[in-house]
């Protein structure tokens, strides 16, 4: 059993990964700690979530039968070099950093370790997470299985080949952002036509969520969605006719290449 978990920098993706493992109820707080050099965001989660909290990634390490990296890429070296003698042979070790493969993190630790690639994202936070997980070849299929429902009891999940990890990463880990930047410029586009700018997030946000539940629940292609909305001869053909005159789709394929580009350089 994966009883004690431990994180090593707690940044913005360790706070929702916590706040999701504890808003799911399936996590008891108790059983999470995180270390960080400064103190606030420690504060932050201590307060909120009644999780323990430490200065010292040594106690992390030695204490937790699994350890999340959630610190920078740029860090990671130096605080493998740091705990690398203290992680225990049974503790699985979950990277999280974007573009840091699996042999990269083998390769500094210089020894054989359960070691598990994710990829989350922030909605995480509320219970609405999508996480990419991949494997080394230090695991059982039973180990596999207990990881598995550990994130599948905060998160969707799917475990998919670490070769396509850094595509996911691009549109899962990376696309909460695309999205907030779409709602805010929808929200903004109310408010210049005088809708009050609180309606108008309220507004945007609750249909780009019924928008992705329909396509999730619906189990129809997207342009069929699509086309029910646009009545012919309407409004919204309208609107779909100036997205694609401007680019829209070319827009976000290009946003996606940018992304792995830079994982892959
Ligand atoms: N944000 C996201 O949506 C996602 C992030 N990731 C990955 O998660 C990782 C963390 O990202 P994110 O949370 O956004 O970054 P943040 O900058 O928000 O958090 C990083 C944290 O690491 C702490 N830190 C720095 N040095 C050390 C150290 N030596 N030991 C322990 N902690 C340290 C920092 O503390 P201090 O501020 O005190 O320096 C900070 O709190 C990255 O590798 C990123 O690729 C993956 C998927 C999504
Ligand atoms: O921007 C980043 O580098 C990280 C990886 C995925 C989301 N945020």
């Amino acid at each position: 059993m994966l009883q004690k978990i431990g994180f090593i920098g707690c940044g913005n993706m360790t706070k929702a990964l916590i706040s999701g493992m504890v808003q799911s109820g399936s996590i008891n707080p108790e059983n999470i700690i995180a270390s960080n050099p400064s103190m606030p965001n420690l504060n932050e989660v201590s307060e909120k979530f009644n999780i323990n909290i430490t200065q010292n990634n040594l106690t992390v390490a030695e204490n937790s039968d699994i350890v999340f990296l959630a610190v920078k890429p740029n860090k990671y070296e130096t605080v493998i070099e740091e705990i690398r003698e203290f992680l225990r042979e049974d503790s699985i070790f979950v990277t999280i950093a974007a573009g840091i493969s699996i042999s990269e993190c083998e390769n500094l630790f210089n020894k054989k370790l359960k070691i598990v690639k994710a990829m989350p994202n922030t909605p995480v936070a509320v219970g609405e997470g999508m996480i990419a997980l991949s494997f080394n070849d230090q695991f059982t299929n039973e180990e596999k299985n207990n990881v598995e429902s550990l994130f599948n009891s905060f998160s969707k999940t799917v475990v998919i080949d670490e070769s396509i990890m850094n595509i996911e990463s691009a549109i899962g880990g990376s696309g909460p952002a695309f999205v907030y930047v779409f709602i805010e410029a929808l929200a903004d586009s109310a408010v210049m036509y005088g809708m009050p700018r609180q309606m108008a997030y309220k507004v945007a946000a609750q249909t780009v969520l019924g928008s992705a539940k329909m396509v999730l629940e619906s189990g129809d292609h997207p342009a069929k969605l699509k086309d029910d909305v646009c009545s012919p001869g309407g409004t919204t053909i309208q609107s779909i006719a100036r997205l694609e005159e401007n680019g829209f789709r070319h827009s976000i394929l290009q946003a996606v290449k940018a992304n792995i580009d830079k994982l892959n350089s």
